[in-house]
Formats: structure tokens, C-alpha cells, sequence
């Protein structure tokens, strides 16, 4: 039994605003960047990641991703700077992908998709938890990274070595000792954003931070991502997860800035 949404024709984002009518709001996400539109923030700070691979707690199939969930009971793996004021704790990260290279991000540049995009969700501590920062407007940030098709990208490997004990929807395992930092490009310029969740509850609470360079990935990795599975597999035809992006949402005046001249 799904959990009421996904992303085929009959669950998927067109549907969604019958269960979650947010999904009309005005801060909804992803969008499409137009480079030549986002202005120059001098204001923003310098992005400051600084995370803790022993938070690396596990790996879980929940049915339209997989994530890899970090212990965040401490301040030890938290984002600052950029638009942020305060502290953000590393919960999560997560990947939206296509069925074929030609599309698989969520936000688009300059109406330019990527085959993937990867997600980092923070929340902000000045709430007692994550469940308690997820519905204020200034409750989460969230880091996008696009991957770009080219040469293997060492550094997914083992993240990519963990599918294969997860192959189905509600499996989990340990997922120990990853510095998620190795996952960030070299440069953190950005273009930042008031938006949400890309996929429901849709909450109005993100603070996108989309990094400027992608990281690469190669076309039998991203494979391995497609060879993911939706379903528990006793019974049900195994179905693969893939094209599990959300398309741009109207920016309804909303303004981009640029970290970056
Ligand atoms: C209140 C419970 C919310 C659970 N939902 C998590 C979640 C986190 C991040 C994103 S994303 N794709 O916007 O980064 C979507 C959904
Ligand atoms: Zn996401």
C-alpha cells in the first residue's frame, strides 16, 4: 500500500493538490533558475558546511527515494552562512533521478535538466527537532547539488555500494563513517530561494541553496540508481524508481539571489 502519493499518472505532482492544497502556494519548489534574473547578494556569507562523518547513522529505501540519515541529537554536522541566519543540523540526504539522462533534476537552470540531483535537508535549531522546524518558513535548508553525466565519481561509490541491501520499499541498513562533505563540488557559489518540500507535505519551509557546479556521475552509475525498487516485492510486480523529480513551480514574485558575480 503506497503512501497515497508518487509519481506516476495517477499519484503523482498533478495530483497532489488534492491531498495537499499548499502544492498551489506560493513559495513552492523546485522552479527553473534564469541565471541572467537571480541578482548579486554581496550580503550572503560564505557557505559553511561542517559535518561530522561519524553522524553517518543509515540507508533507507522509503518508497520514492533512498536516503542516507545522519544522528543530528548534536550540532556536530551543521550548516551556517550563506542566507542562513543561525544553525542548521544535517538530517538527511537524498537524490532525485530520471529514467533516462535527459532528465532527473528538480530544479532546472536556464530551462537546462540534469539526470540528478542531490538533496542535503537541514533544519534549523533554533526548533526543538526537525518534525517541530519542518512547517515554519524558516524551519529547513536544504543544499541541491546537480550531477552532471562524465567520468565516475569516486566519492558515490559506497553510497551507491549500499543499494543493493535496499533494493526494496521499508529496507534499511547501517550506513557508517561517510563524509558528506565529499559530495559538495568544489566551489559553493549558489543561488538561494524562499521555497518548500519538492515532494509532500510540500511545506513552505525550505530555504533552497542550489550550488553553481555540479559533481559528475557516469552513466553505469547513474544505472545503478534506476535498478532501485518502489515496491516490497512479495506479490506486487517490482516496479523500478525512477523519475522521481517534481517539475518547476511558478516563482508567483519571487526574487533568486546569486552568492556569485
Ligand atoms: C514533516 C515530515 C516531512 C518529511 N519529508 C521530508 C522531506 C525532506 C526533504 C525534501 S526535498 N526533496 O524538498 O529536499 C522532501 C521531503
Ligand atoms: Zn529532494
Amino acid at each position: 500500500m503506497s503512501h497515497g502519493w508518487g509519481y506516476g499518472p495517477a499519484d503523482g505532482p498533478d495530483k497532489w493538490a488534492e491531498n495537499f492544497p499548499v502544492a498551489n502556494g506560493p513559495r513552492q519548489s523546485p522552479i527553473n533558475i534564469v541565471t541572467k534574473e537571480a541578482q548579486y547578494d554581496p550580503s550572503l556569507k560564505p557557505l559553511k558546511p561542517r559535518y561530522d562523518p561519524s553522524n553517518a547513522k543509515g540507508i533507507l529505501n522509503n518508497g520514492h527515494s533512498f536516503q542516507v540519515d545522519f544522528v543530528d541529537d548534536t550540532d556536530s554536522s551543521v550548516l551556517t552562512g550563506g542566507p542562513l541566519s543561525g544553525t542548521y543540523r544535517l538530517r538527511q540526504f537524498h537524490f532525485h533521478w530520471g529514467a533516462s539522462d535527459d532528465r532527473g533534476s528538480e530544479h532546472y537552470v536556464n530551462g537546462i535538466k540534469f539526470p540528478c540531483e542531490l538533496h542535503l535537508v537541514h533544519w534549523n535549531t533554533k526548533y526543538p527537532s526537525f518534525g517541530e522546524a519542518a512547517d515554519k518558513p524558516d524551519g529547513l535548508a536544504v543544499i541541491g547539488v546537480f550531477l552532471k553525466i562524465g567520468a565516475a565519481n569516486p566519492r558515490l561509490q559506497k553510497v551507491l555500494d549500499a543499494l543493493d541491501s535496499i533494493k526494496t520499499k521499508g529496507k534499511q541498513t547501517t550506513f557508517s563513517n561517510f563524509d558528506a562533505k565529499t559530495l559538495l563540488p568544489a566551489s559553493l557559489d549558489h543561488w538561494t530561494y524562499e521555497g518548500s518540500l519538492t515532494t509532500p507535505p510540500l511545506l513552505e519551509s525550505v530555504t533552497w541553496i542550489v550550488l553553481k557546479e555540479p559533481i559528475s556521475v557516469s552513466p553505469a552509475q547513474m544505472q545503478r540508481l534506476k535498478g532501485l525498487l518502489l515496491f516490497t516485492g512479495d506479490g506486487e510486480t517490482p516496479c523500478c524508481m525512477v523519475d522521481n523529480f517534481r517539475p518547476p513551480q511558478l516563482l508567483k514574485g519571487r526574487h533568486v539571489r546569486a552568492s556569485f558575480k
